[in-house]
């Protein structure tokens, strides 16, 4: 028992230090930022940007936070030891979902707000994207990530986790993908034993489903904007949230 003990302690803590490395706020920034609220005049100057503009701005700040998350990828023990093509399936299939579970950090559930380009708004900030639902489930999503109240060290295990998922399509070695999955899963079951929080399992395993729909939702939203510029997807994004994302 005791080696696999420290083996485990040993990932989580590598996870946790690779959080806490790439994790672009820290938690006591967000929240002494929560009293900054968009006025109605700000909210009014970003429902009559066009829906390009918005586009590109959530695609810019996205992306801004996707290249944390490849980051902290790299920073996991035994991630850079799988090949190239995995790592890439594993960003491109988790990037998105692990900036969503972050997301829960700066989502203020009091008032239903979200930090954005320095700023905390509501989904009316967003009104001018054109997918009112897309934003409405990240909105739900990030409130009931919030009702759990993850700590830090169990939003680094459980990011970790959904980063490292053995069933994503196209991977050429999935066992051994398998293999660094199953050892931060322990990891995080022990850490969750350890503080009595192993009813979270179950929770956490519904917003696993959830993040999937929340992606394809997501990709779905982004290609309905795009089939009427197709010319656009060049120019507008960033080239990472083009390469992941169309
Ligand atoms: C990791 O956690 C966080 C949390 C918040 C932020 C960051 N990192 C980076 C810094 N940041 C800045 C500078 O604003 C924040 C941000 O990006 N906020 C934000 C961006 C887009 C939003 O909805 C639009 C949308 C969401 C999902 C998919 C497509 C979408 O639209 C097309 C909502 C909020």
């Amino acid at each position: 028992v005791l080696p696999s003990l420290l083996s485990s302690d040993c990932l989580t803590a590598n996870i946790v230090k690779s959080h806490r490395e790439t994790c672009q706020y820290r938690v006591e920034e967000l929240q002494a930022l929560r009293w900054k609220v968009f006025s109605r005049e700000e909210v009014l100057a970003y429902q009559s940007k066009s829906v390009e503009e918005m586009w590109q701005r959530c695609a810019y700040r996205l992306t801004d936070s996707i290249q944390y998350v490849v980051e902290f990828a790299k920073r996991i023990d035994g991630f850079l030891e799988l090949s190239q093509n995995d790592q890439i399936v594993l960003l491109k299939g988790g990037s998105l979902e692990v900036v969503l579970v972050r997301m829960c950090r700066s989502f203020n559930p009091d008032n239903g707000t979200v930090f954005f380009e320095g700023k905390y708004g509501g989904t009316e900030v967003f009104k001018s994207l054109g997918c009112n639902d897309l934003i409405a489930s990240i909105f739900e999503f990030s409130q009931s990530l919030c009702a759990l109240h993850l700590s830090e060290q169990e939003v680094a295990l459980f990011t970790a986790v959904v980063l490292l998922n053995p069933e994503r399509a196209w991977l050429q070695d999935k066992e051994k993908v398998a293999r660094l999955h199953s050892h931060v899963d322990v990891a995080f079951k022990n850490t969750l034993q350890r503080s009595h929080r192993d009813t979270m399992l179950s929770k956490l395993s519904q917003k696993t489903l959830q993040l999937k729909s929340l992606c394809l939702l997501h990709i779905d939203r982004l290609r309905s904007f795009l089939e009427l510029r197709p010319l656009l997807a060049h120019s507008l994004f960033p080239p990472l949230y083009h390469e992941l994302f169309t």
